[in-house]
């Protein structure tokens, strides 16, 4: 069974940790929550560093932690990576050798990962001869971790890994942890504060407030929850993932499958051929509601819409509405006023003008 799960009570003064989660074992689960939630203890309960936390932890059919029969595996003899805001590499070791250090760690027979994979999935080739004082933070991230990797870990655990970057070297980065999802096995527990590496990374997410699991469910699902705080952040949004149909090099407009209908992105290059899958974030801000399918808009997308439930929005004068578009979810924020127009009532059928979408690539 493809399944992580991690029981967790820990105490610390004037904090504490009760946690009881089951995780898929495959892809990336995102841990999200405020300054001082407890994400970061969650992680260190899961690598063995909180001896005393009590729990029990199973990472796909691997017993690590069982408080109740004593068992408690330490934390050197966990299969895992940890990888931090900023990478702690042997100064005076070249790359090549950082690399190698990290893969020393385990008999040659039980090594998943091989240097010249790693090396490839992180585009760190060129680096390899170099010291890392001489790194970039994007670069010594990167070489972080392709060490972590090496050790064949059966989970990664990722605390803020971009942190410490400035935008443009988070979105050098970016790219890399998409092909670390696509083309490796290994189930990664990704902690962080940004919506948009949330959207463009996980599979699953889980919101953490006050040491308490508010929420743990599918990305999609999750994000579109009105019961949720955040449903009521300026940026709140859905992520949806359709299948590209073509390209229209002339209107430089990307179009989309969804399961019943589709939508169009303008963008300049298209970043990947038919067929393939793309992530994208609509935002609840950029869904409006008609009931006419309104056809001299300029607005280019205009979908079949279900409304699931409505709630207050934080500002006093909209609503939030969760809808489903063909089976995906969609948030819209519009005005009371024009909820009041709408009629707006739960199973009502209408169409959403989508203003503009982010394509998440
Ligand atoms: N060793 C410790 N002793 C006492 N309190 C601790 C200890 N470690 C963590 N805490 C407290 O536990 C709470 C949760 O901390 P934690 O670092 O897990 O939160 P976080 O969600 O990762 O926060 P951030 O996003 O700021 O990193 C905080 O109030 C912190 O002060």
């Amino acid at each position: 069974m493809q399944l992580i799960r991690a029981r967790f009570r820990l105490r610390h003064p004037g904090f504490s940790l009760d946690t009881d989660l089951e995780l898929p074992g495959r892809g990336v689960s995102a841990l999200f929550g405020h300054s001082g939630s407890g994400k970061t203890s969650l992680l260190r309960c899961i690598a063995g560093l909180e001896r005393a936390a009590e729990g029990f932890l199973e990472v796909n059919g691997e017993l690590w932690q069982d408080s109740s029969s004593g068992h408690f595996l330490p934390t050197h003899k966990r299969p895992l990576g940890y990888v931090f805001q900023e990478a702690s590499l042997f100064e005076h070791l070249s790359v090549r050798r950082n690399l190698e250090y990290g893969q020393r760690r385990i008999p040659a027979r039980e090594r998943r990962v091989q240097l010249e994979q790693a090396v490839e999935l992180l585009g760190i080739g060129h680096l390899l001869e170099r010291m890392p004082g001489g790194l970039s933070g994007g670069e010594r991230q990167r070489v972080g971790i392709a060490r972590a990797l090496l050790t064949s870990p059966r989970l990664l655990l990722m605390d803020e890994p971009l942190a410490a970057l400035d935008l443009k070297r988070k979105g050098e980065i970016l790219p890399y942890l998409e092909r670390l999802h696509d083309e490796l096995d290994i189930p990664v527990l990704y902690v962080s504060h940004s919506p948009d590496e949330v959207a463009r990374l996980a599979d699953h997410l889980v919101l953490l407030d006050d040491g308490k699991v508010l929420a743990s469910g599918s990305l999609a699902q999750t994000l579109a929850r009105l019961d949720l705080p955040t449903a009521h952040e300026d940026e709140a949004g859905v992520v949806i993932e359709g299948r590209v149909l073509g390209f229209d090099t002339r209107y430089q407009l990307l179009t989309l499958a969804l399961p019943g209908s589709s939508l169009s992105v303008r963008v300049a290059h298209s970043p990947v051929e038919a067929g393939r899958g793309l992530r994208f974030r609509v935002l609840a801000r950029d869904v409006s509601l008609s009931l006419e399918k309104q056809r001299d808009s300029s607005i280019l997308n205009l979908l079949p819409a279900r409304v699931v439930e409505e709630s207050p929005a934080a500002n006093a004068a909209h609503v939030l509405v969760r809808l489903d578009v063909d089976g995906a979810p969609m948030l819209a924020r519009i005005t009371r006023f024009s909820r009041d127009q709408l009629g707006l009532y739960p199973g009502q059928t209408l169409w959403a003008q989508i203003k503009s979408v982010a394509l998440l690539a």
